[in-house]
């Protein structure tokens, strides 16, 4: 693996003053409905600067909808999400973004016919200081920003370990590798909170250990805290540092992954045991 690049250099955007193990992001007593639907009932956890967080649970369990609550897609009708610090109700997806929350999706969400590095170019929109008419008039410093963003794509390119295919239109490429481009695209953002929805699912065995590697590199080596949804266990268990459990939109455990998997009620939810 290319280890050239300098992860400081990567994560400088979003310094925040939120130290390692303190409180990045608290979800309180959050709950979303869909007309009827309890898609999730009064759940709080948080998420910790530099850990990586999974959460888990059976199908429906709400665990994309808690993911959408935080990155402002969904605004919950009762609850708040504090992030670094300041409290907020309603927020828009692109305000989330500004602030440092990056995700993946469950279905790849990549330009198909655009090449690998300008779907990871799209990454940094975020990030960009001068707006085009900014550019049609100072094409100096517009252009200099242009070449930062450029730099900064193919070091990620490179930590990704996909210089082969920067030049290849995303749709023509396997699975795995799509959804390392994913990854690629969210870390342009230079995220503080990177949340990443299954980020396996359909993986083979030899992609779902490189998908491994590339999430606990980025989390060491870039400091980034990463929270995930993921079904595959063993992924789970040997990645994540505390694992929330989501049953019928309810937490049902929380903790580090050998406590929540000696969890009665987690093991129940799992075998599908009918509960009250
Ligand atoms: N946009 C929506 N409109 C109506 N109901 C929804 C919507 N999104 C989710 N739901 C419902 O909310 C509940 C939680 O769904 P959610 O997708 O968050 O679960 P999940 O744990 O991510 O499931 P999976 O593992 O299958 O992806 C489900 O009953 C689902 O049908």
């Amino acid at each position: 693996m290319n280890r050239a690049v300098d992860p400081r250099d990567l994560n400088v955007h979003h310094a925040d003053g939120v130290a390692k193990g303190d409180v990045l992001l608290e979800a309180k007593d959050v709950s979303l409905r869909f007309g009827g639907v309890k898609a999730i009932t009064k759940i709080s956890f948080d998420i910790r600067k530099g850990e990586i967080r999974a959460i888990i649970g059976p199908n429906g369990a709400g665990k994309t909808s808690m993911l959408n609550v935080i990155n402002g897609f969904y605004t919950p009708q009762e609850g708040t999400i504090t992030f670094r610090g300041v409290e907020r109700r309603a927020m828009r997806t692109t305000d989330a973004a500004r602030q440092g929350i990056a995700r993946t999706f469950q279905n790849i969400a990549l330009f198909k016919g655009m090449t690998t590095l300008d779907n990871i170019m799209t990454g940094r929109i975020t990030l960009q200081k001068s707006n085009i008419f900014a550019q049609a008039i100072w094409r100096g410093p517009a252009l200099r920003e242009e070449l930062e963003h450029r730099h900064r794509v193919e070091e990620i390119i490179d930590f990704l370990e996909i210089q082969h295919i920067r030049k290849v239109p995303v749709g023509r490429l396997p699975y795995g590798l799509q959804k390392r481009v994913e990854l690629g695209r969210a870390l342009a953002a230079e995220p503080a909170l990177l949340l990443l929805d299954e980020p396996m699912a359909g993986m083979n065995l030899e992609e779902k250990e490189d998908m491994s590697r590339f999430i606990l590199d980025v989390n060491s080596q870039f400091g980034t805290t990463i929270a995930l949804i993921e079904h595959d266990m063993g992924v789970v268990m040997d990645i994540s540092d505390r694992v929330v459990v989501l049953d019928y939109g309810r937490k049902i455990g929380d903790g580090p992954p050998d406590e929540v998997s000696k969890n009665q009620n987690v093991i129940d939810a799992y075998l599908g045991v009918p509960h009250e």
